[in-house]
């Protein structure tokens, strides 16, 4: 053997890509590109492991994705065949070395210079060929089982050519039976006696529950049963899985299966969420990828050669989960039950890989079990546990594929490159500088379906399987070669408090149910999510219809893309309608609110400004009221001054007047001597006598004056005799409340008099008294003076006296006595007074 073996460490081996010179098929042109994506991948790895960690804030553990590597052992035909040449070597439970054979084209690479004839890999953990199934799984798939009880969503994937042990690994046989029945096992032990026995609750889109009414429970429980009685029907061809082939039917049972529940870190005391009164619910489903289109496997294969199997479509929640539309779950009550499912599905898959001319390793199966926690009507939580035996991995250059085969290949394998590409993709967006980078998840139906697991919703674990044939040698290289890069993924775990959020609820019709009252609006979203509007049309492959269906189909699409478009238009319209009147509602209202805000504004201005003018008002009133008392002050005359004018103004009139009468006379008579004497005595006695007549040379001026003055004058007099009838009715005023208080006096006097005439009575009849208590001490003490004299004791005698010597003994008979006897005086002396 001329190839050199380099075992320095896993980073020198990976640093060189392998440069394989393969066949120029496009297909193979395709794997190509993923052994180069990969291989280039590779390259950037560091050999050092990185460690799992725990983010020290959030609750997220980050874990590399668990990988494990099975190595099957060699059949008898393949020991005959010269096949075991040591290609693989298992170096301890962690690392294995790959050594190229002798004809395989990796020994001729490395004879050629190009590549390397050994290749070493590490493993989360290595199961040689001698390992039991229960073994592989308490060791691997078991705590996993673990945390999907406990509400985590899980996956596992098994990954290897053709014939490598993917499905042995996964189902196994009834005697040998693989991890999902043990699965299945440990899930039906832990919920045993807490199972929740009705249909009524039922997994619906990704993550949700609906609830089934009566008739939907019933029609669960036919389809349940037609599904079952797909074992009994006759006419299923043999097939390669080792399930089908060695199972006695109807009977299957895996129960028998014995584990040490003790092992591993689940310890179900712990677990506080367990310890109530909750029920659980199985449900599980089996679908296939084949050809990049989902079928239900569940569903029974048309017999009609034209008829197809209907594709289901893989649509997504408002949450961003994928989940098959339309994919059959069925509700298993035990182990036995989840196992028929899966014989049924495994019969169906190998029929229609018979009807199509395929084997059935081409295509992907994927077994998933839905685990609901239920307390009272309520589902607390649910966690799903998916495992998906994957399509051989090998190329298909061996087989001389053409027509069919060729897409089909191609077909897989690019699922298996996308898986490659998302898987390496993750692993480059672990690194700080290429963080968040596109991992092209949408790229196959594979990988979006299992997208959230990757992306922190579930935890994951890969098996690769692998054989140890020669002949394989270069496939089994690439598998372990994608394996590599798959555990250098660190998965982010999510926490159970993450995991255990309720599914939400939704009734028959599939609307979300009120919860608390409310309208549970998320489900309400999800309800009417994009995906879930579009028609779900047959997704089988169209490539291969006939050109004038498929022009069918595009008009057909071409039409309810315009209905879809008109639908979006009249809604946008309606939504722009109602946001337009909502607006113009507004707009009233703030106007109307503005209008009444301006109103009352005015309102107390108004108020204001009249205040202010009442203010204003009466300061000019009191400072009018002010000037006149000024003025009236100021011309204020005294009654005796004006008096004395208005004498003095009259006697002037009147010697005017005379004057006048005289002036008159004179002027009709001028030679009247007496009018003449009269006149020159006037004229006389106006030189000699008058001073002021003498002042007042023009009598116009004078008559003036006096008239102006006469006018001031009556003025002043009317005022004076305003203030003269004021005083005079105060006066009267006065003089009236003098007289009242006059009588008042006088009644008083009267009064007085009467109680001064009392006192003098009351004094009289005192003295009275006084003068018979006198005289009555006086006889008081004859009588005393008398007894003191008399030898013998007088006898008591009932009378006046007897009571008054007794009296004095006693002061308060003596006061009661006197005025019996002041009473007595009394009315004797009224009766004389009478
Ligand atoms: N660990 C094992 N121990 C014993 N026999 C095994 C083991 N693994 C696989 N085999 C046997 O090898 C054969 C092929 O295994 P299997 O059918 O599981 O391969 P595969 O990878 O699923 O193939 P395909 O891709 O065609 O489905 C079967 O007969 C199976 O019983």
């Amino acid at each position: 053997m001329s190839a050199k073996i380099d075992f320095t460490d896993e980073s020198s081996v990976l640093a060189h890509p392998d440069r394989d010179a393969m066949e120029s098929t496009p297909h193979d042109h395709h794997f190509d590109n993923l052994h180069r994506g990969v291989l280039s991948e590779l390259s950037t790895i560091s050999a050092t492991t990185v460690s799992a960690q725990v983010e020290s804030g959030g609750n997220l553990e980050e874990q590399q994705l668990k990988v494990y590597l099975r190595v099957r052992p060699f059949s008898k035909e393949e020991l005959s065949n010269n096949e075991d040449q040591g290609c693989v070597v298992l170096e301890n439970s962690e690392t294995a070395v790959l050594q190229a054979p002798k004809d395989s084209l990796s020994m001729k690479n490395s004879e050629r210079g190009i590549g390397q004839a050994a290749h070493k890999f590490s493993f989360s953990q290595i199961f040689g060929p001698e390992t039991t199934q229960t073994r592989f799984f308490e060791n691997t798939v078991r705590s996993l089982v673990y945390s999907y009880l406990e509400g985590q969503n899980s996956l596992v994937f098994s990954y290897g050519v053709t014939n490598a042990g993917k499905t042995h690994t996964i189902q196994g046989s009834s005697n040998d039976p693989g991890i999902l029945p043990q699965a299945l096992d440990v899930i039906f032990d832990h919920i045993k006696g807490r199972k929740y026995e009705h249909m009524d609750l039922k997994p619906y889109l990704s993550n949700d529950v609906q609830y089934l009414d009566h008739d939907q429970v019933k029609q669960e429980k036919c389809t349940k049963a037609a599904v079952l009685a797909l074992l009994k029907e006759e006419g299923f061809p043999k097939t390669s899985h080792s399930i089908l082939k060695s199972q006695p039917e109807p009977s299957f049972s895996f129960s028998s299966v014995s584990y040490d529940q003790t092992a591993g870190p689940f310890d179900m005391t712990d677990s506080a969420a367990e310890t109530d009164s909750s029920l659980f619910s199985v449900w599980v489903s089996f679908s296939e990828i084949y050809n990049e289109s989902v079928y239900d496997l569940l569903e029974p294969i048309p017999t009609s050669k034209n008829k197809k199997r209907i594709a289901l479509r893989v649509c997504e929640d408002s949450s961003g989960n994928s989940y098959v539309r339309g994919l059959k779950w069925i509700n298993v009550q035990s182990t036995e039950e989840a196992c028929k499912i899966l014989r049924v599905g495994n019969k169906n898959r190998s029929a229609a890989s018979t009807k199509m001319n395929h084997s059935s390793s081409r295509s992907h199966s994927i077994f998933t079990i839905k685990l609901m926690k239920i307390h009272g009507t309520e589902v607390r939580r649910m966690s799903e546990l998916s495992l998906c035996d994957l399509a051989g991995s090998e190329r298909c250059n061996k087989t001389k594929t053409f027509g069919e085969r060729l897409k089909e290949a191609g077909n897989i394998n690019n699922s298996l490159l996308i898986l490659g590409k998302c898987i390496a993709a993750l692993r480059q967006n672990q690194n700080a500088k290429r963080r968040n980078g596109y991992v092209p998840f949408r790229e196959s139906k594979l990988t979006r379906l299992f997208q959230s697991i990757f992306c922190g919703k579930g935890r994951a674990c890969m098996i690769v399987n692998i054989n140890q044939c020669a002949s394989t040698y270069d496939e089994t290289l690439h598998v372990m070669k994608f394996s590599a890069v798959a555990k250098q993924v660190v998965q982010i775990i999510p926490s159970k408090t993450l995991e255990s959020i309720a599914p939400r609820l939704v009734g028959k019709d599939g609307k979300p149910l009120i919860r608390d009252g409310v309208i549970d609006n998320e489900a309400l979203e999800m309800y009417l999510s994009e995906e879930e509007l579009l028609d779900d049309d047959d997704e089988s492959d169209m490539s291969v219809l006939p050109q004038e269906e498929l022009l069918n189909i595009i008009e057909t699409l071409k039409e309810k893309l315009l209905a879809e478009r008109r639908k979006n238009v009249v809604q946008e319209i309606e939504i722009r309608k109602e946001m337009g009147d909502a607006m113009l509602q507004q707009l009233l209202e703030s106007e109307e609110i503005r209008n009444r805000q301006i109103e009352e504004l005015k309102d107390s201005y108004e108020e204001k400004l009249e205040n202010t003018f009442e203010m204003y008002k009466d300061a000019i009133k009191e400072h009018a009221y002010q000037c006149a008392l000024e003025r009236v002050e100021e011309e204020y005359v005294p009654v005796d001054e004006f008096l004395a004018e208005q004498e003095r103004v009259q006697d002037l009139t009147k010697k005017l007047a005379e004057m006048e009468q005289k002036l008159r006379s004179f002027q009709s008579n001028p030679s009247d001597p007496q009018t003449m004497t009269s006149s020159n005595q006037y004229s006389l006695e106006f030189e000699s006598g008058s001073s002021e007549s003498k002042r007042n040379d023009a009598l116009p001026e004078a008559n003036a004056l006096s008239e102006k003055l006469q006018e001031e004058k009556n003025k002043v007099i009317k005022s004076l005799e305003k203030k003269v009838v004021e005083l005079n009715k105060t006066l009267q005023e006065a003089a009236e409340s003098f007289m009242k208080k006059q009588t008042e006096i006088k009644v008083l006097q009267q009064k007085i008099t009467d109680q001064d005439q009392e006192i003098e009575k009351l004094q009289n009849t005192t003295l009275e008294l006084e003068t018979l208590v006198s005289r009555l001490r006086e006889e008081l003490e004859q009588l005393n003076r008398i007894s003191k004299e008399a030898p013998e004791q007088p006898k008591p005698k009932k009378g006046l006296l007897a009571n008054i010597k007794a009296s004095v003994s006693s002061p308060v008979k003596l006061s009661r006595t006197l005025k019996k006897s002041a009473k007595s005086t009394q009315s004797s002396s009224r009766k004389r007074a009478l």
